[in-house]
């Protein structure tokens, strides 16, 4: 889809240095630090954390109040619009006028954003195609769906032909089966298409499955960024399923001196080392249970957040 050159490999896609952003006396992003290769890349956190924030100054819309920013090597401060002709955006919510079809509006979002008639009216053809509106494309938008409504506005984030698009809470709104379509597309967006996406959610089990990479705020403050592989990496946890005499076998351990939680059926067991995985055969063994399955288990993200947001917060998992 892109002809464009993305930048070449070790190049960063985005890159912050103290970055700050503050509106009176809240401050909204605070001194944040990351670099982030091209790819599918994950910015989560909290509502009012900050991303939306962030997403504007990567823009060049909102001026930092101290650090620096470059999107794509072009410097947020002082190259903008040169940043604003290579990335597409797609905002957390819609004014999208009812009366107008989805092809007038992603032409006219095109023709914004400097392309000429005729390539603009192909390009909006093929985009709208690719989001799956291809049939509905002449209807008014106000008869639109929410899942509709949000495909139109991926449609115009993607219309230029971008290198990169920054996608605010594309599945906000949608049903699991719409969410799974939005996610499928922003993958395919990454891989199909050689875009970079800049995609943010408070719903951090849907980042983990679309993104290379991904990055934690948590009020402002970078938490975490690192790859999707590292951050969901094997812990320090053996899971054990038995089929019967989970508390007698669980009690055994702990005579053993092994740390021991029950979950159900489960028995979670801290990894001292590796002879643990000896005493729960021999213990299982002892007492006649069927072992079903003994693993490490994999960090889930939301464990990241499980100190800051154990008192009500509102980062759920998808
Ligand atoms: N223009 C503004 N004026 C004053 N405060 C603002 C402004 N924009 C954002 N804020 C504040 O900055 C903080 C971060 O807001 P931001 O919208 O970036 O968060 P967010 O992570 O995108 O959350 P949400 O998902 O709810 O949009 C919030 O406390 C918000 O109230």
């Amino acid at each position: 889809m892109s002809d464009q050159a993305t930048p070449a490999t070790g190049a960063s896609l985005i890159r912050t240095e103290g970055l700050t952003k503050r509106f009176g006396t809240v401050t909204a992003v605070d001194g944040l630090g990351v670099d982030v290769a091209p790819g599918v890349v994950g910015l989560v956190g909290a509502n009012g954390a900050g991303k939306s924030t962030l997403l504007k100054m990567f823009l060049g819309l909102l001026t930092p109040t101290s650090g620096r920013a470059s999107v794509l090597g072009l410097d947020v401060a002082t190259e903008g619009e040169r940043i604003r002709e290579r990335v597409g955006y797609m905002p957390e919510h819609d004014c999208l006028p009812p009366d107008m079809s989805a092809t007038e509006f992603v032409v006219q979002m095109a023709r914004l954003s400097g392309l000429p008639r005729t390539s603009a009216r192909e390009r909006t053809a093929d985009t709208l195609r690719h989001v799956g509106l291809y049939e509905e494309r002449y209807r008014p938008m106000g008869g639109y769906s929410t899942g509709m409504r949000q495909r139109v506005k991926l449609a115009q984030a993607l219309a230029h032909d971008p290198q990169l698009v920054l996608l605010d809470e594309p599945t906000n709104g949608l049903d699991p089966a719409g969410r799974d379509e939005m996610l499928g597309l922003i993958r395919r967006i990454g891989t199909e298409f050689g875009i970079s996406v800049l995609v943010t959610s408070h719903l951090l089990g849907e980042l983990e499955r679309v993104c290379d990479s991904v990055v934690v705020i948590d009020g402002g403050r970078l938490l975490r960024s690192s790859s999707t592989a590292d951050m969901t990496a094997v812990s320090s946890v053996v899971v054990v399923e038995v089929d019967a005499g989970e508390e007698d076998l669980a009690a055994r351990l702990r005579r053993d001196g092994l740390g021991v939680e029950r979950v159900g059926r489960l028995l979670e067991i801290g990894l001292r080392d590796d002879g643990i995985y000896d005493l729960v055969r021999d213990g299982a063994a002892d007492l006649g249970i069927g072992l079903v399955r003994m693993e490490r288990r994999r960090h889930r993200m939301a464990e990241l957040f499980a100190a800051r947001h154990d008192e009500g917060g509102d980062v759920r998992v998808g």
